[in-house]
């Protein structure tokens, strides 16, 4: 009886002690005021106003001003969501690494989930992510995708000798587009070349415009027209995951391409890791998510090389002593990549100043406290890479196209070069584009000299979109 007395003697003042401090955090964060800023009309917002700063390349300048008038952090609404603005190398730490704490998802926005599906890894948190995540790195990790760089090799050069050769002008955003989606096919879903996989580029085309699309689904909105492709995109993938499954119960080795790969997987009680109606969503995710920003980066990057002699005189140095040292149509290896050292610095410069994914979105799972203001459960947190990537005191001179300071990288904090996104939902697709941008401009500056012709400018969408797709005239070097 002593005993018991005792144990509540200290147990109950404790216990009231614990519920006091908790529900003095919950009034303070009640007390705390949401971030400055308005929130415009209700839905609308200030989408309008953003969507025009997009289209005409004044994006930076948009978020500068609220900046400005409100500080580091501000509330705003978009597309249909009240949205909390942050930027920084700290607000970026924060995003990044709060998905993992559960008080942050990244769920899209109602078109790109109707578009994608509810299984693909935006999607996705904790174990769910982690073992869909885990999946697709199997096949996207280096040591996997050095043994498809021959697979690649061949896609671009039979692109250049149907698209460019023999040609005197070439509009380069639609035919990199044409080109990544090519290796997409042949890599990730063993779709080789003929009139099912022309057919689709057009359908796919249409699925990727209704992401960004205001979600009515009437006959002729873009939604619509969005949806109806995504459908038959669905059908064509559906049928080749099919068409792996039984090559695979016939024995076919498993590595050869993306969709074979996740079919193999099993965990430690033989069971699939993957289902295949995630297989299916995640396709769809691989396919955009490696599609546009590739493209809109090879499309920068020549867009730069144009404007940068300098630059372009050093690339074209590094890449024929590559080609020199090669018999004639031999195809590039991993270690003829690794020796690209400043080709992929003049990429990574080109994508600090010309990020291909402009932001990105995060939902608040609960009330969140950040900076002294309340982030209110269900909000989105809107991040960008530009205000980082252009901040004075991380990246000197940042308005300069100088792709020697990614020379010592060790020397760029982290969270501040950020155009793949942050851990620990870092683009999986990095290296996959890494040797993609390589290979492609191995063989353009080997085999062509080119100029702009017409206008210089760009506007931003989904990522960046060079006016009238980037006209050059192009010049025969030598065949390789
Ligand atoms: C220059 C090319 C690319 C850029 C700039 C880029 C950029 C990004 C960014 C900014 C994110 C969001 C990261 C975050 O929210 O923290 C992302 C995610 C993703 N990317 Fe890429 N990407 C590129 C190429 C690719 C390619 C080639 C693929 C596939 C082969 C791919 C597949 C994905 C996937 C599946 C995700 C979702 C990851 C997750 O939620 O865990 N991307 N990418």
């Amino acid at each position: 009886m002593n005993h018991l007395f005792t144990i509540l003697l200290f147990i109950v003042p404790m216990i009231i002690l614990l519920l006091t401090i908790t529900k003095m955090r919950r009034s303070s964060s009640k007390r705390l005021p949401l971030p400055p800023g308005s929130l415009g009309l209700p839905l609308i917002g200030q989408s309008f106003s953003f969507f025009r700063a997009l289209k005409s390349n004044t994006a930076e300048k948009w978020l500068d001003q609220r900046t400005q008038k409100y500080g580091p952090i501000s509330k705003l609404t978009l597309f249909g969501y009240p949205i909390v603005f942050i930027s920084g190398q700290a607000a970026n730490k924060f995003v990044f690494t709060s998905n993992n704490s559960g008080i942050m998802s990244n769920q899209q926005n109602k078109p790109a989930r109707m578009i994608l599906g509810e299984r693909i890894m935006f999607e996705l948190v904790d174990h769910d992510h982690k073992r869909v995540r885990d999946a697709l790195m199997s096949f996207l990790k280096p040591e996997s995708l050095k043994q498809y760089v021959g697979k690649m090799d061949a896609e671009v050069k039979e692109h250049l000798d149907m698209f460019w050769e023999g040609k005197q002008q070439v509009k380069v955003l639609p035919l990199m587009r044409t080109l990544t989606f090519n290796i997409i096919c042949s890599l990730l879903f063993g779709f080789e070349r003929g009139p099912k996989r022309d057919e689709c580029i057009d359908l796919f085309q249409k699925m990727v415009a209704g992401f960004w699309s205001v979600p009515v689904n009437l006959p002729f909105t873009r939604y619509n027209r969005s949806l109806r492709a995504t459908a038959r995109v669905r059908k064509i993938v559906k049928n080749i995951i099919l068409e792996k499954k039984m090559q695979l119960e016939k024995g076919a080795s498993s590595h050869q391409d993306l969709i074979t790969c996740l079919l193999s997987i099993y965990n430690d009680d033989n069971k699939e890791l993957i289902t295949e109606e995630e297989i299916e969503d995640n396709a769809l995710l691989v396919m955009g998510g490696g599609y546009e920003t590739t493209s809109a980066l090879l499309t920068f990057i020549i867009r730069l090389l144009c404007n940068n002699p300098v630059v372009h005189a050093s690339v074209l140095q590094e890449q024929e002593e590559i080609a020199k040292n090669k018999p004639s149509g031999e195809s590039l290896t991993w270690e003829d990549l690794a020796k690209m050292k400043y080709t992929w610095r003049v990429a990574m410069e080109t994508m600090r100043l010309f990020p291909p994914i402009f932001g990105g979105f995060r939902k608040a799972l609960k009330d969140i406290e950040y900076e002294g203001y309340i982030i209110p459960k269900g909000w989105q947190i809107f991040w960008v890479a530009y205000k980082t990537h252009m901040d004075d005191s991380i990246f000197l001179e940042p308005s300069k196209f100088d792709p020697n300071r990614f020379e010592n990288q060790a020397s760029i904090p982290p969270y501040s070069f950020i155009p793949f996104g942050g851990v620990p939902r870092i683009c999986p697709g990095m290296e996959y584009a890494r040797i993609e941008t390589l290979i492609t401009i191995h063989y353009l500056v080997n085999r062509f000299t080119w100029k702009l012709i017409g206008e210089d400018s760009f506007s931003r969408t989904l990522t960046l979109e060079p006016s009238n797709g980037l006209p050059i005239q192009i010049t025969p070097r030598k065949a390789l």
